[in-house]
């Protein structure tokens, strides 16, 4: 079964209303792939929500960058699973390196978000990384076996999952991996999947790349036969988004190559 394209937008913690508008806008009128080639998704910060639901195009799909590890309560400043489904968002990102990193949010308490998020029905993009100490030191696919292993541990269905690889010395930096170093890590990942859940998930799950990904370094990365799409930060802010998500036909035409290939078709 072909995994659909998917190119996710981070913004993080960026943009007024104005240029919230301004980039709904762009990506409005942008000329995209059809739905059935690449999923699209974008994700403001909380307060802009509603506004970018209200005003972003159908196809187009809008994720929350956090939500609370359980039900709504007494809990200051967090916003709950339920009330991100009760206001139609049907993606939320977790585990990002920038809240595991500076909010010390650990392997366990991702996965326990994870597994509650995907029980509230919401779809999960769940991000893995190492960072650069721990790449130098030769201890990458360890790090980020022990993030995912943390989420299998937790949860018995993966069909709303899409995971995210983020190196952390990619992000923000310009440096961005290879395209050897991703496929690396994500044909490791697909491994792991293949040894400890099932080789049908292994074959579905969608892994996507973040780090530096920009109009210029995507196509090379979509190529790689284990990368699944994007996740994008800085760029999800700027019109060469609209250039991202138009790997997607790259990705496509390329797998649809290879497959008639092997077929015999070609
Ligand atoms: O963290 C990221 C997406 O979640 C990547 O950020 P940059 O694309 O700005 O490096």
């Amino acid at each position: 079964m072909a995994r659909k394209f998917f190119v996710g937008g981070n913004w993080k913690c960026n943009g007024t209303t104005e240029e919230v508008k301004k980039i709904v806008g762009t990506l409005n009128e942008a000329e995209v792939p059809p739905q059935d080639v690449v999923e699209v998704v974008v994700s403001p910060p909380f307060v802009f929500l509603p506004l970018v639901k209200s005003l972003l195009r159908p196809d187009f799909h809008v994720a929350a960058q956090n939500c609370w590890v359980k039900k709504g309560g007494a809990f200051t400043g967090e916003v709950s699973a339920e009330m991100l489904v009760d206001f139609g968002i049907s993606w939320v990102i977790l585990g990002h390196s920038e809240r595991r990193l500076l909010l010390g949010e650990s392997n366990e308490f991702v996965g326990d978000k994870v597994a509650y998020a995907l029980a509230k029905n919401l779809k999960v993009i769940a991000c893995v990384g190492e960072t650069l100490e721990q790449r130098e030191s030769g201890s990458t696919l360890d790090i980020v076996a022990a993030q995912i292993k943390a989420i299998s541990e937790r949860i018995s269905n993966w069909t709303n999952v899409v995971v995210a690889y983020e190196p952390v010395w990619a992000i923000g930096t310009g440096k961005v991996a290879s395209p050897a170093q991703a496929q690396e890590v994500h044909s490791v990942l697909r491994e792991w999947f293949h040894t400890n859940v099932s080789p049908e998930v292994a074959a579905s799950i969608r892994i996507i790349y973040g780090g530096s990904v920009s109009g210029a370094n995507c196509k090379e990365l979509a190529t790689q036969p284990d990368v699944d799409g994007f996740l994008v930060g800085g760029a999800s802010l700027k019109p060469e988004f609209v250039d991202i998500i138009k790997s997607a036909t790259l990705k496509n035409s390329t797998s649809k190559f290879l497959t008639d290939v092997c077929h015999g078709l070609l």
